[in-house]
């Protein structure tokens, strides 16, 4: 579900006009076109009215019937529609390609703003919601530069060139039109706007509802078939969707009254100029064939206005886009790298002092929680659920920024690391193993793309994978179902080590590594990890206290505080230590 967003008024739209300025060369050359094809419009349509009065005049007397220039006229309408033809197809080339280039610096925009934000807390936004902002909302922005920006300035174009086209043979009559239709251009759009721009914001806000709670129940299909909620959910989500579409319904209501105050303002201007120019005509010097002229300017100069009301209407839909966008990067906290490394780490030892996390929701995941492991040194922390295990490690990699508190890596803060060589420095196994739609290869090869068949071959050996493997029809060059369901729990969890394993990094971070395997797998899964993880610093986090005794060192902690630590085996010599309590629980 989305978060909630921004009023309309508020949202600022001009730093997303200011991503249309690289492109401003083809987007002016749009508008150019666009005009050019209007006006030769308006000429096509005034020029055809004045020959055929003229024309018609002309045929009153074989006099004028034989000196009128039939050709001149009918060279310009020809003219005209070549223009008009050549122009919108200019236009279209010009303003689309325009259009797409922008929708690739948006998107390009968007994911660079995305990127320094904490993943964490991205999450939060649950991916439907991030995928209806980085589609819907994306597309919506796109709008404001080729159906709200690019017709405004032509109309204004063309509703100056036709009062210059009429004021050339009258200018009271060219002044009149041409505020008569800046009128008409303003009052519908405005009225649609002022109507329509709530109507359209509430629009969008149910339709990317809409789409990101469709994006979110349909993964979720087999759960929501076995527990009989299909039904009552396809139901609320055409109730939503019914929703939406009553607001559909409402601005389309609204787009047709618009329409029709604008059509009454253009019937009101025609009448007007037909009705001065009449006069003009009667009492001074002006030539009765020109009365069709104005009268077909002003119709031909409508077209660029008609279409006004519909994207001003549309604003509130943009605005709420634009508005989800900048919640996107203002709300979810950034983390900064240095461009380069201050400093480079003595050795692959971790030093973690007085770490406080605090989220924006007032948890308090770790606290004051402090720990150093040598280099080299192999480490299980345990503790229950929600115990703040997993926010550890994610501090560790920087994706949460800890509220006080300070991590170092061979003597170094971390935040004097450059981001590649923070990478490079810790292999991340995480709670969940995402596999990409790609061969089980390439997946593996994440880790470490170097690594050669026989490596792999001989890791997902010693992690009982092979039987596994065996299975698959192409081996290795198979492809996985998307998000891994070709893989069990505990294979996939296995893959996910692998993974880990794979990199050369100096420190190790696992997730659970043990979490859905048998006692047998998981002592041999964790042989084969002391193993491969040699003299790299190791830190493992779990909630299972069996086949631990191996390690160096073991901490407990609960409520975001480390409660012990110390060897195995001199916990497990202190019958009062809680890592005792756990074993007795596993012998029981
Ligand atoms: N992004 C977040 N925003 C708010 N609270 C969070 C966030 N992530 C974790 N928490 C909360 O912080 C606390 C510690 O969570 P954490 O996931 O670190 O525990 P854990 O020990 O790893 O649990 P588990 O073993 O079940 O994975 C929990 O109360 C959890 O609800």
């Amino acid at each position: 579900m989305s978060a909630p967003s921004a009023d309309p008024a508020s949202v600022n739209l001009r730093p997303w006009l200011g991503q249309m300025r690289p492109f401003a060369g083809l987007m002016a050359l749009g508008i150019l076109l666009n005009l050019i094809a209007l006006a030769s419009s308006v000429g096509l349509i005034a020029l055809s009215g004045w020959f055929l009065s003229a024309a018609a005049l002309a045929g009153t007397s074989a006099a004028t019937a034989a000196t009128f220039n039939f050709l001149l006229p009918s060279a310009g309408v020809r003219g005209f529609a070549i223009t008009r033809t050549a122009g919108r197809y200019g236009e279209r080339v010009a303003s689309h390609e325009g259009t797409l280039r922008l929708l690739s610096r948006l998107r390009r925009h968007l994911y660079q703003a995305i990127e320094p934000l904490s993943p964490t807390a991205l999450q939060r936004y649950g991916s439907s919601d991030l995928m209806a902002r980085l589609t819907a909302d994306v597309d919506a922005l796109d709008n404001l530069y080729l159906r709200v920006v690019t017709p405004s300035i032509v109309a204004m174009g063309i509703i100056v060139l036709c009062g210059v086209v009429i004021g050339v043979f009258v200018p009271a009559i060219g002044i009149f039109a041409a505020l008569a239709l800046a009128i008409s251009g303003t009052l519908g759009p405005w009225l649609a706007w002022r109507r329509g721009h709530r109507l359209s914001h509430h629009w969008q806000a149910l339709d990317t509802d809409l789409r990101a709670r469709l994006l979110e129940r349909l993964p979720a299909l087999s759960e929501l078939l076995l527990y009989g909620r299909w039904q009552p959910e396809t139901e609320a989500l055409l109730d939503a969707q019914r929703e939406r579409d009553q607001q559909e319904l409402a601005l389309a209501g609204l787009w047709g009254r618009s329409q029709l105050l604008s059509q009454v303002l253009l019937g009101l201007t025609i009448t007007g100029v037909l009705a001065m120019a009449a006069w003009w005509s009667v009492n001074r010097d002006l030539s009765p064939t020109l009365i069709a002229l104005m009268g077909l300017s002003v119709m031909g100069a409508f077209e660029a206005i008609a279409m006004l009301p519909q994207a001003w209407q549309n604003l509130g839909r943009i605005q709420r886009a634009a508005g989800r966008l900048d919640e996107l990067t203002e709300r979810v906290p950034s983390i900064a790298f240095p461009a380069e490394s201050r400093a480079i780490p003595d050795d692959n030892g971790l030093e973690i002092r007085d770490l406080d996390v605090r989220f924006a929701d007032g948890t308090r995941a770790l606290s004051e929680f402090s720990l150093t492991l040598a280099p080299g040194e192999h480490f299980a922390l345990l503790g229950p659920s929600g115990g703040g295990k997993t926010t550890l490690l994610n501090t560790l990699v920087r994706f949460v920024p800890p509220t006080s508190g300070s991590i170092l890596l061979g003597g170094v803060p971390l935040e004097q690391l450059d981001e590649a060589t923070l990478r490079a420095s810790m292999a991340v196994a995480p709670q969940e193993t995402h596999l990409f739609v790609a061969s089980y290869r390439d997946n593996l090869k994440l880790g470490n793309p170097a690594a050669g068949d026989d490596e792999l071959y001989e890791l997902l050996q010693a992690l009982d994978l092979t039987g596994w493997l065996d299975d698959q029809p192409d081996g290795l060059d198979s492809y996985p179902d998307e998000g891994g369901s070709s893989l069990s729990g505990g294979q996939l969890k296995r893959f996910g080590i692998a993974r880990a394993l794979l990199s050369r990094a100096p420190i190790l971070l696992l997730d659970e590594p043990t979490e859905g395997l048998d006692e047998r797998t998981a002592r041999r899964v964790l042989a084969t990890i002391r193993a491969r993880a040699g003299s790299r610093t190791l830190l493992m986090i779990t909630h299972h206290a069996g086949g631990l005794e191996q390690l160096d060192r073991i901490g407990i902690m609960d409520e975001g505080q480390l409660l012990e630590v110390g060897p195995p085996q001199a916990l497990l010599e202190n019958l009062d230590s809680r890592f005792s309590a756990l074993q007795q629980q596993i012998v029981l």
